[in-house]
């Protein structure tokens, strides 16, 4: 993914008419898919996630995407982080970007937390010697000390979130992407974490987060872009974005 220079102020991510297009399969098993070509039957149909969109978001803003089920936010989420590309139109970002995109994505299950705290970091972009400082503090953050030389397939999917989370809100990033994560772990974490989100935002990262927790997403970010049938149905303040998903 192309990159501005870390050197000019400029903004964090400008989506560019961005395209993004997935096939749709209509076969379930091989001998369908044999007679469906021998047919020769279409096998499969494009669908347009994402249909040409655009915006740009300034280092430091705090921005809610919105949308109802499958109108292509976390799709969205994963072009700014870089894990798909589009088909069309451009994502540039700049600063190191940290995802919690998929939770535990980068985890690997026969690892203990402690070996997965280090992949993890390391993936994120942190040295050895920063995650060794680091360490002790996303150990603490998560909450689950006694179970950190524990391989982390025997984790509760909550505790494998705390771990996650802990992990990437302790590396250096300037923009941070947060899919629905929050709503795995239980309240009195999910505080915790807000709370350390808005420290993040108040040190003047940015946020781009992902939630159909309309008020929690609200109260955070003070701009919503509204996803509607691949398009950006509205953009402007988080307010307004969420009454015209509630209208
Ligand atoms: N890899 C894929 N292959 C085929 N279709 C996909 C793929 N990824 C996403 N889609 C489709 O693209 C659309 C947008 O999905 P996406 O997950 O971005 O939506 P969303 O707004 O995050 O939805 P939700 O609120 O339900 O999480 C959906 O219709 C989904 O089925």
């Amino acid at each position: 993914m192309p990159k501005y220079s870390d050197s000019l102020a400029l903004p964090s991510v400008v989506v560019d008419d961005v395209h993004k297009t997935f096939k749709l399969r209509h076969t379930h098993s091989v001998k369908e898919t044999f007679l469906a070509a021998v047919k020769r039957k279409q096998l499969t149909t494009d669908f347009n996630a994402l249909d040409g969109i655009s915006f740009t978001i300034e280092e430091g803003e705090a921005v809610a995407l919105m949308g109802f089920n499958g109108s292509g936010k976390s799709t969205m989420l994963k072009l700014i982080s870089g894990v798909i590309v589009p088909d069309r139109g451009s994502v540039m970002t700049r600063g190191r970007i940290a995802g919690l995109i998929e939770v535990g994505a980068g985890f690997h299950p026969d690892l203990s937390g402690r070996e997965n705290i280090y992949l993890n970091a390391a993936i994120l972009g942190m040295s050895k010697k920063e995650i060794d400082e680091r360490y002790d503090e996303i150990v603490a953050f998560s909450e689950i000390e006694q179970f950190i030389d524990t391989e982390v397939k025997h984790y509760s999917s909550g505790m494998f979130l705390r771990l996650a989370f802990s992990v990437a809100i302790h590396t250096e990033v300037d923009v941070l992407l947060i899919d629905e994560i929050l709503s795995v772990g239980d309240e009195p974490f999910q505080e915790k974490c807000l709370a350390r989100i808005r420290e993040l935002h108040d040190a003047g990262k940015t946020l781009v987060v992902v939630s159909h927790d309309l008020d929690m997403v609200s109260r955070l970010c003070s701009r919503g872009i509204v996803l509607r049938g691949g398009n950006v149905a509205f953009d402007g303040a988080s307010a307004e974005a969420v009454a015209l998903m509630r209208a």
